[in-house]
């Protein structure tokens, strides 16, 4: 019966409306190549823990404190100390046991409140520099709902704020403080407000450039796409007074999944500065992933100054402190992200790879070129190992890749369409993938089986040379099915002269059309693997493998074992 027509649910889109504050039309944000990396700042140990199922502990803090200093951070928000006892232990901790390193600045986010902002100098108290980062909402929607004030009265808690945090500084002679402050919402803010009290604070901070004040300008929930963010932070370096006494800050966060794109549009136009977290950990779709960010700078030729050149290893603390895993295709990092399943991938990659390394000197290529890798896996400290993996959808490519990858079997092309042909009824029928181990196994069962039928013993060889005309003379003792044989032949050379013995002796019609080895290995471990495709009387063709420290027995083996699948049919 067929089913039954189902009226689709209509969303209630009506109850949506697009959020536009500022439409530049004199933009010049588009057309701007971003040839530096702004300030990084790192918000993992606050705006990523405060999202966390399970907070961070303090062994997880300080790991994270310490993996982030190591990737190069000069900027890490450490906390919201006055919120809890642990944020501020853990403030007093890196202070007291002198964990900051010179260059660093540890940052710490407080509301507008006097007894939080006292509790916050109390926990800086003694740090060589930090950065007083104090907020509070100013969109009309938390005006209205949280604050029940109107655009004066939220003025008046920045300015406060600011008066309180400047009042404080002389409680702490011995601490060099900067300030950041946010207007919460300042995407959904409506711009010349967010201005008005950006500009209010500054009053009282009196930031100079020498001494310059940290504007941050977070999408606090991410509301409009980032080219209307790139609009409205463009506008808003033209707009903000005394340009040079402020940095410029980018808080994005992912609710529609262009924080990526936001932070890059908003640098480009004219932000100094980038708030983010590994990975993008953060409230709800979490905040934007500083090390895509840096990524995608480092694709463009640019230096990130972050070290990222054991990413791996960046997963493994962000998922420790976390409890939280990264996905598997998150970008740069996913365990999935440099793997290829599908056949034509796998095709272009195996050519892109061969193609690099020809033009490779030392193995050092000049400019990385391979299709469908936008990056070289070892320059994030991946491998090449897992670039091709193999599954219903992959085609000979990939299995060429993994035999010579993991096996180092450079199969000729017609052997990598026959012995593909396996590999895809395998992966068929199990419907999944199949492992570099299972494939060896196969390759193994099918050529170069561990009992088979026919083997070759002993053989010898006698050459005779007139004018340059050589002949080869060859003796092999067989057993075949465990019986003892002897054939003899001659030939123009070994392969042919052992054709010649088969043929007389079995009285088969079987014929060598192509033949390639290689080396495997090196010095004293070195083999040789000898492939020959033959065709018997019907038309037939069948490839044979052999492997043997001698060449010349690696390819009477391969003539063999050719013979033995084509008389199993
Ligand atoms: C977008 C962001 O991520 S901002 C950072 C958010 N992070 C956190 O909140 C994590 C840490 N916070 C906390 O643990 C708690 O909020 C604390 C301990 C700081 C404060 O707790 P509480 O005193 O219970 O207050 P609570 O957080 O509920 O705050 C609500 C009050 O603070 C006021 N408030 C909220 N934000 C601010 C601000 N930035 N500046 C001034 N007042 C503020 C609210 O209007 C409300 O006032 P009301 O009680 O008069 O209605
Ligand atoms: C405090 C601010 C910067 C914040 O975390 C946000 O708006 O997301």
């Amino acid at each position: 019966m067929p089913p039954a027509n189902v009226t689709p649910t209509k969303m209630p889109f009506e109850k949506y409306r697009p959020f536009v504050p500022i439409v530049l039309h004199d933009r010049t944000w588009p057309n701007v190549v971003t040839d530096k990396a702004p300030r990084w700042c790192s918000v993992d140990l606050r705006d990523g823990n405060q999202a966390l199922i399970d907070p961070m502990d303090p062994a997880r803090k300080l790991k994270m404190f310490n993996e982030l200093v190591a990737m190069g951070f000069k900027e890490i928000e450490i906390g919201f100390p006055a919120a809890s006892q642990p944020d501020f232990d853990f403030c007093r901790q890196l202070i007291e046991d002198d964990l900051i390193p010179d260059d660093v600045h540890i940052q710490v986010l407080v509301q507008c409140r006097q007894e939080l902002i006292e509790r916050t100098y109390e926990a800086i108290a003694g740090a060589p520099r930090a950065i007083v980062h104090f907020y509070n909402s100013t969109n009309p929607l938390q005006r209205e709902v949280v604050f029940g004030l109107d655009q004066e009265g939220i003025k008046s808690i920045a300015v406060n704020g600011a008066k309180m945090c400047k009042k404080l500084e002389e409680t702490i002679p011995e601490t060099s403080v900067r300030y950041e402050y946010s207007p919460e919402s300042f995407t959904l803010t409506e711009p010349e407000f967010a201005i008005e009290v950006c500009e209010a604070v500054m009053d009282v901070i009196e930031p100079t450039a020498d001494d310059p004040i940290i504007l941050n300008l977070p999408a606090t929930v991410e509301c409009y796409s980032p080219n209307v963010y790139g609009d409205v932070i463009e506008w808003f370096g033209r707009t903000i007074k005394q340009r040079d006494a402020v940095i410029v800050s980018l808080h994005p966060h992912n609710d529609r999944g262009c924080a990526i794109a936001a932070a890059e549009f908003g640098v480009m136009a004219g932000a100094d500065r980038v708030e983010g977290t590994l990975f993008g950990n953060g409230e709800r779709t979490g905040n934007v992933d500083i090390v895509a960010l840096a990524m995608n700078l480092f694709v463009n030729g640019v230096d990130p100054e972050l070290d990222i050149s054991d990413i791996d290893a960046l997963r493994r603390t962000a998922e420790y402190c976390n409890r939280l895993p990264v996905p598997e295709r998150h970008p740069y990092v996913g365990d999935l992200v440099y793997t290829a399943f599908s056949g034509s991938h796998q095709d272009a990659i195996k050519k892109g790879f061969e193609a690099l390394h020809a033009g490779a000197d030392d193995g050092e290529y000049d400019t990385w070129g391979v299709p469908y890798l936008p990056i070289d896996p070892h320059h994030v400290g991946r491998s090449y190992e897992a670039v091709i993996r193999v599954n219903s959808q992959s085609g000979k490519g990939g299995v060429a890749y993994v035999m010579k990858e993991e096996h180092g079997f450079e199969l000729p092309r017609r052997l990598q369409i026959e012995f593909s042909k396996a590999i895809q009824h395998h992966t068929e029928d199990t419907g999944t993938e199949i492992t570099p181990t299972t494939m060896w196994d196969t390759f193994q069962a099918e050529y170069l089986p561990s009992e088979p039928r026919f083997v070759l013993r002993t053989h010898e060889l006698h050459t005779t040379s007139t004018e340059g005309e050589g002949r080869t003379r060859l003796t092999g003792q067989l057993a075949v099915d465990g019986e003892p044989v002897t054939v003899q032949g001659e030939g123009d050379g070994p392969v042919e002269a052992f054709v010649a013995a088969i043929v007389a002796h079995f009285g088969e019609d079987f014929d060598v059309v192509d033949y390639s080895e290689h080396a495997i290995g090196r010095g004293s471990n070195a083999q040789a693997v000898a492939y020959v495709e033959t065709v018997s009387a019907d038309g037939t063709i069948k490839w044979g493998v052999g492997q043997n420290p001698n060449i010349t027995t690696a390819s009477l083996r391969a003539v063999l074992a050719a013979f033995e699948r084509q008389t199993d049919g």
